[in-house]
């Protein structure tokens, strides 16, 4: 491993993984399943060169021959040499198995996606799909086959139709599964769109399943090809069919049971050969997404950062000529459907606004509410949970009011995310190039060569030492630290005017936590896009933020330029949470713990929800809800910044 990011080491090195062809080709059954298979195709093909007589020709010398130099596996009834009947029967055979499986791929897989990937959809296909599965195939074989005078083809694409039902049940479990990842998530979160996310993260993932599925699906096209010769249906006589073989072989059983042998051996081990492969096929792509064990966590970022400084002006201070709004949040809540079906809020009136390269800090306890906050914002809010009031104007538009399209498309390419998992977020299946390459596509419409050279340049500008080589790497082979700067590449790929970065360095180890806070504040300059940083992290908010919001209970407790509610908080909640914070201690004395803990939503108290652990509190508190006060510069949510008597803290 050549390339190293500060003081962080990367996990593997880009050798890459062997490729599936290799990895397939590792398992002896598979191989040896592939090898027969491929065997059977060439002699197929290539009957008219390979065999030794003519399907047809008979050699009435030697009829129900044993094998012999020149009838190697023995002839027929007429004479005819079983060998070659064999390679031209095994065209029929091999057409019958495409035609199904093609037939039921192509129905299954896109409608097996679709319903797993929209709810409406599967809505429709699951009924389908049972009545589907209902009907007797046989039944629906032989009428195509009397409808369509015999044809084989149309009898086998009838049968694809018929086991499609059971290979929409998989695909969509399969996809199901996926849809569940982190990085399936995330590609929302970049912009991409339900069929590319579909196309390029999803199906990738389910194609072992998939496959083994249809090679069952062609082991029983198989089958049902043979069936339906042996009962003379479908190829027409005299044409070899392997079905035909077998029919002839068991009409003279009695004078000469050899017959049956390499027929039945030949349908036998085709028919064990699909499945194999089928198999291997499973195990060797499971194979190529198993990912190394990511490295150990270290200490969370807040246990270890020294020293809290303010902002440096630079970094975010607003200039004396306010930059254009960018963001206006206005009376925010969201909420999550109650047991009683009535809506519970967790994010309540939250207010702000971000100017064009700005940058904000929200901070609070666990369960205050920032994340939904920022996920309200990026239109990618939980299942169930629905903001209930107010707006957020993204460049005056209100987005609240925009329908899903277009809510998608601010994401990635005016608001971009970076979470604390970028490796969770990164689809293992890709390089990193690969992943950033998609993104520049789909947001700027670039060419693959244009795309993959953007794609290298952000790489460069996320400070990625060697980018070429770095985009050629998989997630599993970075560390935490690259990835993460892997995953701000990919948020800047659509030239975003908002990021927001949310808990982005608590998974990191302190030196790289310091870099990527470095990198956030170096970007901002360089790009002028606005940053909403969601922390618990005191000081990466003063590193990073001009201004802060402090969030308690799902409402905004106190807002303010970062510096000074760190030297004067107005609210009890952030003099509470700046005194238990280990980096603005004094060594060797204890920390001021909060007694108590936030309230749960549907715990909320009418008045102030910070009343039960307040050392201020008083009768007026709980009383009435409580609003904002202050000036635009800095205002607070309790009494003691309203203009009120005194009240002084409960010994
Ligand atoms: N899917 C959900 N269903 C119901 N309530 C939820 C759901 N997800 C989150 N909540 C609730 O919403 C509230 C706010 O959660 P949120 O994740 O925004 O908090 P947070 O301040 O970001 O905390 P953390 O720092 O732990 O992420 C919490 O009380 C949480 O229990």
């Amino acid at each position: 491993m050549t390339a190293a990011i500060g003081t962080e080491p990367a996990v593997g090195a880009p050798s890459g993984r062997p490729g599936l062809a290799r990895r397939l080709l590792r398992r002896p059954l598979a191989a040896g399943a592939l090898l027969y298979l491929v065997a059977i195709v060439v002699l197929a093909v290539c009957a008219p060169i390979l065999a030794p007589h003519g399907p047809q020709e008979s050699d009435l010398a030697h009829v129900l021959a044993t094998p012999s130099a020149d009838h190697w596996l023995g002839t027929d009834s007429l004479g005819r040499d079983i060998t070659s009947r064999l390679m031209y029967g095994a065209r029929p055979a091999l057409i019958g198995v495409l035609v199904t499986v093609v037939v039921a791929a192509a129905i299954a897989i896109p409608i097996g996606l679709a319903a797993a990937l929209a709810g409406v959809a599967d809505r429709i296909v699951s009924p389908l799909v049972d009545l589907l599965m209902s009907i007797p195939a046989i039944v629906v074989l032989l009428m195509v086959l009397a409808t369509f005078d015999q044809s084989l083809v149309a009898a086998m694409a009838a049968l694809g139709v018929l086991t499609a039902p059971g290979l929409v049940r998989v695909v969509r479990a399969a996809a199901l599964m996926v849809a569940g990842e982190p990085y399936v998530a995330a590609a929302r979160v970049y912009g991409f769109g339900r069929f590319a996310i579909a196309l390029r993260h999803v199906l990738p993932r389910i194609v072992g399943p998939v496959l083994v599925n249809l090679s069952l699906v062609a082991a029983t096209a198989l089958l049902t090809e043979t069936g339906l010769n042996f009962l003379g249906l479908g190829v027409h006589l005299p044409e070899a069919s392997w079905g035909g073989m077998v029919a002839d072989a068991s009409a003279v059983m009695n004078q000469q049971n050899w017959m049956l042998v390499p027929t039945g051996a030949v349908i036998a081990c085709t028919v064990i050969a699909l499945v194999l492969f089928g198999d291997g096929i499973r195990d060797a792509t499971a194979e190529g997404w198993a990912r190394p064990v990511a490295p150990a966590r270290t200490k969370r970022s807040r246990d270890t950062v020294k020293g809290v400084r303010p902002a440096r002006r630079g970094a975010g201070a607003a200039p004396a000529d306010r930059p254009p709004i960018l963001l206006r949040v206005d009376g925010l809540t969201v909420a999550f459907p109650g047991a009683d079906g009535r809506p519970v809020p967790v994010v309540q009136d939250v207010s702000f606004e971000l100017g064009a390269g700005q940058t904000l800090g929200i901070v609070g306890e666990s369960g205050c509410g920032k994340t939904m906050t920022g996920r309200a914002l990026l239109g990618l809010l939980p299942e169930g949970a629905r903001v209930t009031g107010g707006s957020i104007l993204v460049n005056g538009a209100d987005a609240t009011a925009m329908s899903r399209r277009e809510r998608a498309g601010l994401r990635g390419s005016t608001i971009a995310f970076v979470s604390q998992e970028p490796m969770a977020a990164l689809d293992p299946l890709f390089t990193v190039g690969a992943h950033i390459a998609e993104a520049v596509r789909t947001h700027t419409g670039a060419g693959r060569a244009q795309a993959r050279e953007r794609a290298v340049r952000l790489l460069g500008r996320v400070r990625l030492p060697d980018p070429d080589r770095v985009a050629k790497m998989y997630p599993h082979q970075l560390s935490g630290g690259m990835a993460q700067r892997v995953a701000i590449a990919l948020a800047l790929a659509g030239g975003p005017k908002l990021l927001i970065a949310d808990e982005p360095t608590t998974a990191l180890d302190v030196t790289v936590q310091a870099e990527i806070l470095r990198l956030l504040g170096t970007l901002r300059r360089e790009t002028g896009m606005a940053i909403l940083l969601i922390s618990h992290d005191w000081g990466a908010v003063s590193e990073l933020c001009e201004r802060t919001l402090v969030m308690y209970a799902g409402q905004v407790v106190e807002s303010g330029p970062t510096a000074t509610i760190i030297t004067a908080p107005e609210h009890p909640y952030s003099e509470g949470l700046l005194a238990a914070n280990p980096q603005l201690g004094t060594p060797g004395t204890a920390l001021r713990v909060m007694p108590g803990g936030v309230p749960s939503p549907g715990e909320w108290p009418p008045g102030c929800h910070f009343a039960a652990r307040c050392p201020y509190v008083m009768d007026e508190c709980t009383a009435h809800p409580i609003a904002m006060a202050g000036t635009a510069e800095h205002a607070g949510r309790c009494l003691r910044v309203a203009p009120s008597p005194k009240i002084e803290a409960r010994p």
